[in-house]
């Protein structure tokens, strides 16, 4: 983990699991963090190629007033495990692409890519380091239906098996956070910061 660029570490989890919540602290620490829902979203919004991609796979009703109709790509998709993929398909490679100009532009020793598909994309591939952030599914599911007023426990489930079992990432992990509330949080981004930091210089 050397050289000008900085070097790209993941930090993945599956729905609810708290990457958001984790990364926000990486921040306070000066690392940048990239956010690939959020970026995918303005990819979906402004990319050309993409919006033609997506509109002649969910249709006209995938846009409104120029924005992506969230609920009706969210509700087909989930439901229609060929459409979910077409749909990766478009998305991944535009956000890999993004990212990879977001990174080169940054001067920290590492970044961080905040996605909750970083295995199942196989874009971990071209990360040096990937730190899985974990909760068990119950827990998980109380916090995005908290969080998000406008999902059922149907619309989580259908994510949450569209995604990586946790033990399955965390086995592939170089660093884990658990964040189940069992533990403090702090403590564990410290610690992995601290590592990367030495890995990086040594
Ligand atoms: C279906 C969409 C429009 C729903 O948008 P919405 O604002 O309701 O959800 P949001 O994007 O915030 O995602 C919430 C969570 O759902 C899960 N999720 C999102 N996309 C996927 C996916 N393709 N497969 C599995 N889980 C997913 C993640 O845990 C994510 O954090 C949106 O998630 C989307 O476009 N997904 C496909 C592109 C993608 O894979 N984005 C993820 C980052 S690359
Ligand atoms: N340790 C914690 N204690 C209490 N609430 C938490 C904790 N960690 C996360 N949360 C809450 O749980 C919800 C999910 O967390 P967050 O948005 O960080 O998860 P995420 O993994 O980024 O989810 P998604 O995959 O949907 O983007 C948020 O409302 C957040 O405030």
């Amino acid at each position: 983990m050397s050289g000008n660029r900085p070097a790209l570490v993941g930090i993945t989890g599956g729905i609810g699991a708290g990457k958001s919540t984790v990364a926000r602290i990486f921040k306070t620490l000066g690392i940048p963090v990239y956010d690939a829902d959020s970026r995918a979203k303005w990819l979906m919004n402004n990319d050309r190629e993409l919006k033609e991609g997506i509109v002649s796979l969910f249709g006209t009703e995938a846009y409104d007033h120029q924005q992506i109709n969230r609920t009706h790509i969210a509700r087909l998709a989930f439901s229609d495990q060929s459409l979910l993929s077409s749909l990766n398909a478009l998305v991944h490679p535009a956000v890999a692409k993004d990212f990879d100009q977001w990174a080169g532009k940054q001067a920290t020793p590492y970044v961080l890519k905040e996605a909750a598909l970083l295995f199942e994309s196989g874009s971990y591939q071209s990360l040096s380091a990937i730190i899985t952030v974990t909760a068990d599914e119950s827990l998980r599911m109380r916090r995005v239906l908290k969080r998000d007023a406008h999902r059922t426990e149907q619309d989580v489930k259908k994510m949450m098996a569209a995604q990586w079992a946790e033990d399955k990432k965390a086995a592939r992990s170089q660093y884990i956070i658990t964040n189940d509330e069992s533990k403090a949080v702090i403590p564990q981004v410290l610690k992995i910061h601290a590592q990367l930091l030495s890995k990086i210089s040594g």
